[in-house]
C-alpha cells in the first residue's frame, strides 16, 4: 500500500533522511527504530506531508503523493500522532475528535452524528467517558494521548503513522496502548510506528526497519533485526529498555 523510494530529506547543510527506500503492504505493523535524531520523525513527516521531500518519491495505494499538502494525504487515508501529545486547549476532548470526524466526512457534516461517532471512537481508544467534554488543557498525559489516537482514527485512516504513543505512559498503559494498537489493525488499519520501547516494538511490529543518521540500515523480521551486529552497535548497545 506505501512504497518509498529514495526517499531524501535535506535541511540546511543536513541529509535527516537519506536515499531511505521502504514497502509496506496492507494489514501490516512497521516498527520505525534508530538513535535519537536518526531521521524516524522527519520520515513520518514526510509520508504525511507534513514535509516535502528534497529526493525521491512516495506512492500511497498506487499514487504518487510526493510533496502533497497534510490535508490531502489525509483525505487519501494517511493520518499521523504526534510525539508531544498537544491538543486545541480551549475545545473539550469530543470538540476535538469531531473536527477529525467531520474534516474525513465527505458527505455534508451532521453535528449530532458527528458527535455520536466521537463518542464511539473515544470509547474505542478507552478514553474516560465522564471526561469528553472536559476541555483538554485539563487532561493529563494519557488521556491526551488517547485523545491524541482518536483524532486521529476520526478520519478513519488506512494507514496510520504513530509517533512515540507510549512515551511518558507507565508499564501497564504502555501494555494497554500495545492492545490498542492490534485492536486497529485488526480493524484492517495498517501501522507504522515509531517507538523507543523495544519491548514494545517486539511486541506488535510485523517487521522493523532501523533508521541511523538518516539512512536505512535494516529492514526485517524483529527476530533477525534485533540480531543484526550493525543495529546492536549503533543501537541496541545504547538503550537500556530491551
Ligand atoms: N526543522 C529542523 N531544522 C533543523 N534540523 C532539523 C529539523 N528537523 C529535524 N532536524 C534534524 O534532522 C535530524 C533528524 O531528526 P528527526 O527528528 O527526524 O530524528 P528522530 O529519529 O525522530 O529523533 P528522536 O528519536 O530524537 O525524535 C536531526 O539531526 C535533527 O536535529
Amino acid at each position: 500500500m506505501l512504497s518509498l523510494s529514495g526517499v531524501t530529506k535535506q535541511i540546511g547543510g543536513l541529509t535527516a533522511v537519506n536515499n531511505v527506500d521502504l514497502t509496506m503492504s496492507t494489514g501490516q505493523i512497521i516498527g520505525l527504530v534508530g538513535p535519537n535524531g536518526a531521521g524516524k520523525t522527519t520520515l513520518l513527516n514526510i509520508i504525511s506531508g507534513m514535509l516535502s521531500p528534497t529526493g525521491g518519491k512516495v506512492t500511497f495505494l498506487n499514487e504518487d503523493i510526493t510533496g502533497m499538502s497534510a490535508d490531502r494525504i489525509c483525505r487519501r487515508g494517511i493520518s499521523k500522532t504526534f510525539q508531544i501529545a498537544e491538543s486545541f486547549p480551549n475545545l473539550s476532548a469530543e470538540q476535538c475528535v469531531m473536527i477529525g470526524v467531520l474534516f474525513g466526512n465527505t458527505r455534508s457534516p451532521d453535528m449530532r452524528d458527528a458527535r455520536a461517532e466521537a463518542l464511539e471512537i473515544l470509547s474505542f481508544v478507552n478514553f474516560p467517558g465522564e471526561k469528553a467534554g472536559t476541555l483538554t488543557r485539563n487532561l493529563n498525559v494519557v488521556e491526551l494521548k488517547r485523545l491524541q489516537l482518536a483524532r486521529a482514527l476520526a478520519s478513519h485512516p488506512k494507514l496510520l503513522l504513530l509517533d512515540e504513543l507510549t512515551t511518558g505512559l507507565n508499564p501497564k498503559e504502555s501494555s494497554e496502548a500495545v492492545d490498542l494498537i492490534r485492536k486497529i489493525r485488526d480493524g484492517g488499519t495498517s501501522i507504522l510506528i515509531i517507538e523507543h520501547v523495544m519491548s514494545v516494538i517486539m511486541g506488535v511490529s510485523n517487521r522493523i526497519v532501523v533508521l541511523d543518521h538518516g539512512e536505512k540500515i535494516a529492514d526485517g523480521f524483529p527476530h533477525d533485526v534485533v540480531n543484526n551486529q550493525r543495529v546492536i552497535d549503533t543501537y541496541l548497545g545504547d538503550i537500556d529498555a530491551f
